[in-house]
C-alpha cells in the first residue's frame, strides 16, 4: 500500500533593500519589514523548516539586487532552499545555482524567453522550477506589473519542456491572509502530471489543511509568508498540522 506525502511547508523569505519584507498582492510600496533576512531564515531552520522559499525581490522588480546577501543567506543554512527573483539568464542562473540552494525558481524567463528556459531546463532537470504566478488565468512578469500569457497554454509547453515542478502563486491571494485559491490548485493538477507547490493567500492552519488534501491530486508544499510573520500561528504548529 503506497503512503500518503506530507504536504511539505517553505516558509518564505522575501528580500528588499536587505530586509525580510512582505508585500500585499506584490505591490511594491506595500512592505511591512520584518529585520535581518538571515535571523528569519534561521527562525524558520529552527522551527523545523525543511525548505526555505528566498525571493531576492529587488531583482523581480528589477530594481536592483539582493544576490550577495542571498548567497550568504544560503551558506549559512543547512535546510534545502528554493531561490528566486531577476534569475533570467545564464549569469544570474549560474550565480544562484552556485550558491548551492536546492532549486531555483524561474517567473519571468519563462514568459519571455521560453527557449532559454528549455535549454536551462535541459541543463539542470529538477534543479529548475516555474512560477506560474497568475491573475485569473492571466501570467504575470516583471515583478508581476506585466501580462505575460495564458496559464494552461503556458503549462502545456513548460510541461513538453520537461519542467519538473511549478509554483503556482495566485497574485490577488499573496499577503492578504484570505485564504488559498484551492480551485486554481486542483485546476492546474487536473492540467499537468507534475508537482505543485502551492502560493499565496495562507491564514490558517484549516488553510494548510486544506492545501494538505490536494497532495493526491499533486500538491506537493505549500509557501507559508505572511501568516508566519503575523503570528497567525508557528511553524511547529503547521508542521503538526499537516503531519496526519
Ligand atoms: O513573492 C512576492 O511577493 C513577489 C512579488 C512581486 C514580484 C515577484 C514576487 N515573487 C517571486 O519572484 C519570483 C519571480 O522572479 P522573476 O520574475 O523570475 O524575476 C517568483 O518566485 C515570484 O513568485
Amino acid at each position: 500500500m503506497s503512503e500518503t506525502r506530507r504536504l511539505e511547508l517553505l516558509p518564505a523569505v522575501d528580500v528588499a533593500d536587505g530586509q525580510a519584507v512582505r508585500l500585499v498582492q506584490g505591490e511594491a510600496g506595500s512592505e511591512t519589514s520584518y529585520g535581518d533576512p538571515l535571523a528569519a531564515a534561521l527562525a524558520w531552520q529552527n522551527a523545523g523548516a525543511e525548505w526555505i522559499h528566498l525571493v531576492d525581490l529587488d531583482a523581480a522588480f528589477g530594481r536592483g539586487s539582493n544576490r550577495d546577501l542571498l548567497a550568504e543567506v544560503v551558506g549559512k543554512l543547512d535546510v534545502k532552499v528554493e531561490l528566486s527573483g531577476g534569475i533570467r539568464d545564464d549569469a544570474s542562473l549560474e550565480a544562484a545555482l552556485a550558491t548551492g540552494c536546492r532549486r531555483v525558481n524561474l517567473g519571468t524567463a519563462a514568459l519571455e524567453t521560453p527557449d532559454w528556459v528549455r535549454s536551462a531546463i535541459g541543463r539542470h532537470g529538477d534543479k529548475i522550477a516555474v512560477g506560474l504566478d497568475v491573475r485569473g488565468t492571466t501570467l504575470a512578469g516583471r515583478g508581476w506589473t506585466r501580462e505575460g500569457g495564458e496559464l494552461f497554454e503556458t503549462l502545456a509547453r513548460l510541461d513538453a519542456d520537461g519542467c519538473a515542478r511549478y509554483v503556482v502563486t495566485d497574485v490577488n491571494k499573496d499577503g492578504t491572509l484570505t485564504g488559498p485559491n484551492l480551485q486554481l490548485l486542483r485546476d492546474v493538477c487536473a492540467a499537468t502530471d507534475r508537482p505543485v507547490v502551492a502560493s499565496g493567500g495562507v491564514s490558517s492552519l484549516d488553510d494548510l489543511r486544506a492545501i494538505a488534501t490536494l497532495v493526491p491530486e499533486g500538491v506537493e508544499g505549500a509557501i507559508v509568508g505572511k501568516a508566519l510573520y503575523a503570528q497567525a500561528f508557528t511553524l511547529e504548529e503547521a508542521l503538526e498540522a499537516v503531519s496526519r
